[in-house]
């Protein structure tokens, strides 16, 4: 058999199927600290159950004192979860979202409960709460008693489990991050519909893993309930207490308490971590674009890939007497910008990386406040921080368009579309028939009642432009709308959008040169953050454009078809 040459690959032999591992990107030997783990844990319930008598198990559980015990324990733990969510999650979707004086401060005494222990917490809420304490002393005259009673359970409780809370919330919030908030105010969503309608739902999880968590944490909680609240049967004597006082006369009761403790806590935490809505993770390979296969219009008259006579376009423009004119200055970016464009019409928006094109669409939405700026569509002034007018993002009217549809996972496809409608008061017939009608138009109506992760990324592209321009947007910000799209579905995806951003008034970041010609009246080019050149299609003049001549230069050679830039030059 001759030897394999060096420089070219053989054939190899056939091999034995290696065997399919669930997953080849996580080391094997993790599953030995993982097996360690759960034998640390799992090794101690054995080592009790091995010493239970099955014959005085029952007799134990029923006993009268244990039902009291036990039915306390319940009580008190679920209340303190419910309070806990109510307090621990405010504070841990602020900490996560708003930064405020004193932050750090708070975060530390937030996590201070966890490293006390918990006989000192107890200790401080005796001497806060309790008969001769100031705060206690004071209820206490008006006949209000904290310590010893039930009411003090909870609070112990409360004080050592309100960390799991906010530390579940705050690790969800940052997880989650902004963007879905920011696209549902861009639709029109005020505060408080946006906090109920996405922030809660989509923090749901880190919700119920806190309540779980503080729930756990009460079930077990002892030194801080024995010290401030006492051991009273049926009013303070929770099961830890009672597993405590039994320990001694009667181990086997101890031991029969506590599995039974271990038993109702495993199967609550079974029950709650049984959501439906449980998150999934999600394939790593979709990549969200802007169409799979860009559907076709009839009624078009761009054709050709949306190529328009530039002659009749900029004769559009020189008529055209209304504009939409941005200045907006932020010297922490370095941006100094001040441009105008066509009303309607969509005004390209081209540039090197890291010019300032993005930080403009933040600015324009509401995202970002800069030092100074303005924005006026046709007579509307949208924002001018010279008076202080700074309006809310959902008052803009301003809908951007990223790559990432953004799409609200918690809601179906028709419901998106639906939102920024309901936003605005549209009943929900009424949303839903026209968000139905504009799937139609995009070609993605069959996917109305699926949910977001149920559709393919160009589709979920097309969903989201069709959630943006259902709501009539004043001004339309595209960002790099066709760039992860293969070259295929980008030139029909580009004909779409060209159909339908037509009579809107739109600007379009872009680097791509076909995206210009098909979609753009004007061109803005931006470099190091200032207009180097702003003029019609068919008029631009790299000539003119001083720094940027070079850059401006190579794109309009870029352009096949001679339709961008003025053809004297
Ligand atoms: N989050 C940020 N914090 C601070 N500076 C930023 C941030 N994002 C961008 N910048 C800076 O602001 C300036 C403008 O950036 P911007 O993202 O607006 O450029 P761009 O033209 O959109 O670039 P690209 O084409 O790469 O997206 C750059 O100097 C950039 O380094």
């Amino acid at each position: 058999m001759p030897a394999p040459s060096p420089n070219r690959p053989e054939a190899s032999p056939p091999r034995a199927p290696r065997r399919r591992r669930s997953d080849s990107l996580i080391p094997g030997w993790l599953w030995a600290p993982t097996g360690l783990g759960i034998a640390f844990l799992l090794l101690p319930i054995i080592g009790m159950l091995s010493r239970v008598d099955p014959q005085s198990l029952l007799a134990v559980i029923t006993a009268e004192e244990s039902r009291l015990a036990m039915q306390l324990s319940l009580l008190t733990s679920v209340t303190s979860a419910i309070i806990s969510v109510l307090i621990g999650f405010p504070l841990g979707y602020l900490l996560a979202t708003r930064p405020f004086p004193g932050q750090r401060i708070v975060r530390t005494l937030i996590l201070l409960p966890l490293v006390l222990p918990p006989v000192v917490s107890g200790l401080a809420l005796l001497y806060t709460w309790g008969r001769s304490a100031i705060l206690g002393g004071g209820l206490e005259s008006v006949g209000l008693s904290l310590a010893y009673t039930t009411s003090a359970v909870i609070m112990a409780q409360v004080f050592v489990s309100l960390p799991f809370m906010v530390m579940s919330v705050e690790t969800a919030t940052a997880g989650l991050g902004r963007r879905y908030e920011l696209t549902a105010a861009e639709l029109g969503a005020k505060p408080n519909r946006v906090f109920f309608t996405v922030t809660l739902p989509l923090l749901r999880h880190g919700i119920i893993t806190g309540a779980v968590l503080c729930f756990a944490r009460s079930l077990g909680e002892f030194g801080a309930t024995l010290t401030f609240a006492g051991s009273l049967s049926g009013v303070t004597r929770t099961m830890p207490l009672q597993i405590y006082l039994v320990r001694e006369s009667d181990p086997q009761a101890a031991i029969g308490l506590s599995l039974l403790l271990i038993v109702i806590a495993v199967l609550i935490i079974i029950l709650a971590y049984r959501s439906p809505h449980a998150p999934r993770l999600k394939s790593p390979h979709t990549t969200p674009t802007l169409a799979e296969a860009a559907p076709r219009f009839a009624n078009t008259d761009r054709q050709h890939g949306g190529e328009v006579n530039p002659e009749t376009r900029s004769q559009d423009r020189v008529r055209a007497d209304q504009r939409i004119s941005a200045e907006v200055r932020l010297n922490a970016r370095g941006i100094d910008l001040d441009l105008t464009s066509v009303l309607p019409g969509t005004t390209a928006i081209i540039g090197r990386n890291g010019a300032g094109k993005s930080t403009l669409f933040q600015v324009l939405t509401g995202a970002l406040t800069p030092d100074s700026g303005r924005l006026r569509i046709g007579d509307d002034t949208v924002f001018d921080i010279a008076v202080g007018h700074w309006p809310p993002v959902h008052d803009r009217g301003i809908v951007h368009l990223a790559q990432n549809p953004v799409l609200f996972p918690h809601l179906n496809v028709i419901d998106n579309v639906s939102f920024g409608l309901r936003a605005h008061g549209s009943t929900r017939n009424d949303a839903q028939k026209r968000a139905q009608a504009m799937l139609d138009r995009l070609g993605v109506g069959q996917c109305a009642n699926r949910r977001p992760d149920a559709v393919s990324g160009g589709q979920a592209a097309r969903i989201a432009l069709a959630r943006a321009l259902v709501v009539e947007p004043k001004l339309l910000l595209l960002d790099e709308p066709l760039a992860a799209l293969d070259v295929d579905v980008a030139v029909e995806t580009r004909e779409v959008l060209a159909e339908l951003v037509q009579g809107r008034s739109a600007l379009l970041i872009t680097h791509d040169v076909d995206d210009v010609t098909a979609m753009a009246d004007s061109l803005v080019l931006v470099e190091n953050g200032t207009v180097a050149h702003s003029a019609p299609v068919g008029q631009i003049d790299p000539e003119a454009a001083g720094e940027g001549t070079e850059f401006l230069a190579s794109f309009c050679m870029r352009d096949r078809d001679g339709i961008l830039c003025n053809q004297s030059q």
